[in-house]
């Protein structure tokens, strides 16, 4: 029987289930990283659990995606793609925080709205989201998440992804969340991500990056395209395929930073037991480091990367990549830079770089603006201020190796 939900109890529930974990954690010493400051130990455990939740959520719809269903992706205005799985995701975890938090307490800056969901023409797709977000809810006990008695409607839904419209700020707690990173990658049954941060004071203090794609191993990547071209090119097959995706979470200030598989199957969510340490490259010699950058030419000069990349004596190819996969790609050491320089006239939004910023500093490395200043979370939906671009790094001497290489590239660039 599922536990019931009225707002008392469940305040008393979910108390009594975090308890629980935090008190096993404690008891072991390799995962003392969440109780050696009690800051924060109660959104890190919902935080990470939630994301795990969406991550299987992403999993299921891109199985779906990959095999049938194009009418599960819509476009919108800026011709971007949005899907069953960028709504579901935010309702879900927009519930799952006020539900542990109260709707009173929990301000969220996310990337989606209920404009396209809530017309009479999308009746189909807000079914497909609101079966997408009971099915999730369904499976939370899995995930140490109580789930409601009974399924939520459709106002609930759309009343959960419409609160999330918090505008942010320089005072007081705002979760930051992007449901789907790299939407174009996830419709394309490529690497994408879902971020979820918490900003403090226009500080963001928490990371979690989910990356259901992008396997604990590199090595395992060329595995996985296998069986995705397999799959793309063959009738519905087990959703088990992509089961090999991580976790990857940090609490600022904490100097580590930690990585987890994603759960198959049956599996239970053992948080935090099963998290590895993950650190950024040593690499610090131009010629042997990798740069990320995105995929899309929209999305960031190219031409312009390649030049700074020339000056700096990088000599890898770029590794292009969907998604805040990169900033995990740099967190673990998978790669040594990621650099963006977006058209002028595009602001860069909070939800796409928090989670991954908190996340690659405590592993290790620096992210900055093109002027060395850090990405300034506390004014509003937008990185204001920012100069020219990102550039997130392994380490401080390839840090002012490209932050010099930007400089003498962006005179003779038309930026
Ligand atoms: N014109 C333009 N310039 C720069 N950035 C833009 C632009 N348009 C959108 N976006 C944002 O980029 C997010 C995707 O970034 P990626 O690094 O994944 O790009 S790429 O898909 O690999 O090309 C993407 O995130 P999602 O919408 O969550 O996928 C957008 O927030
Ligand atoms: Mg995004
Ligand atoms: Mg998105
Ligand atoms: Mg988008």
């Amino acid at each position: 029987m599922r536990p019931r939900l009225n707002p008392t109890h469940m305040t008393y529930h979910h108390k009594i289930l975090l308890e629980t974990k935090a008190s096993q954690a404690c008891r072991q010493n390799e995962h003392k990283h969440l109780m050696e400051d009690d800051k924060y130990v109660k959104e890190f455990d919902v935080a990470v659990r939630a994301v795990h939740m969406a991550c299987s959520l992403c999993q299921r719809v891109q199985v779906g995606l990959v095999t049938d269903c194009t009418d599960l992706v819509k476009s919108k205005d800026d011709d971007s793609p949005v899907t069953v799985a960028d709504w579901s995701v935010q309702a879900t975890i927009s519930w799952i925080l006020s539900e542990f938090f109260g709707v009173q307490n929990v301000s969220i800056v996310a990337e989606e709205d209920v404009q396209t969901l809530s017309k009479s023409e999308s009746a189909g797709l807000l079914a497909a989201v609101v079966k997408t977000v009971n099915d999730c809810l369904a499976e939370a006990p899995k995930f140490g998440i109580p789930n409601p008695e009974n399924d939520l409607g459709n106002s609930q839904i759309l009343e959960a992804i419409s609160r999330c419209n918090s505008k942010g700020g320089s005072s007081g707690r705002h979760w930051v969340l992007d449901p789907v990173d790299g939407t174009l990658g996830f419709v394309r049954g490529d690497q994408y991500a879902v971020a979820l941060a918490l900003i403090e004071d226009g500080k963001a203090v928490l990371g979690v990056l989910g990356c259901p794609n992008y396997p604990m191993k590199k090595e395992w990547l060329n595995y996985h395209h296998q069986c995705y071209q397999t799959l793309s090119k063959s009738s519905p097959s087990p959703l088990g395929i992509w089961k090999e995706g991580c976790v990857m979470y940090a609490r600022k200030g904490s100097g580590k930073a930690w990585m987890q598989p994603l759960m198959h199957g049956n599996e239970k969510l053992e948080w935090p037991n099963s998290a590895q340490l993950i650190q950024v490259s040593s690499i610090d010699d131009p010629s042997l480091a990798t740069f990320c950058e995105p995929v899309e030419k929209a999305n960031t000069n190219h031409s312009f990367t390649t030049g700074v990349a020339h000056n700096m004596g990088l000599r890898k190819r770029p590794l292009r990549v969907y998604s805040m996969v990169k900033y995990a790609a740099i967190a673990r050491g998978d790669a040594e830079i990621f650099m963006k320089f977006s058209t002028s006239g595009y602001k860069e939004k909070i939800w796409d770089h928090a989670a991954g910023v908190v996340i690659v500093e405590e592993a290790g490395g620096v992210v900055t603006d093109a002027g060395g200043r850090p990405l300034d979370f506390s004014r509003g939906v937008y990185l204001e201020g920012l100069d020219r671009g990102i550039i997130a790094c392994s380490g401080a001497t390839l840090h002012e190796k490209i932050i010099g290489a930007v400089y003498a590239s962006w005179d003779s660039s038309n930026l």
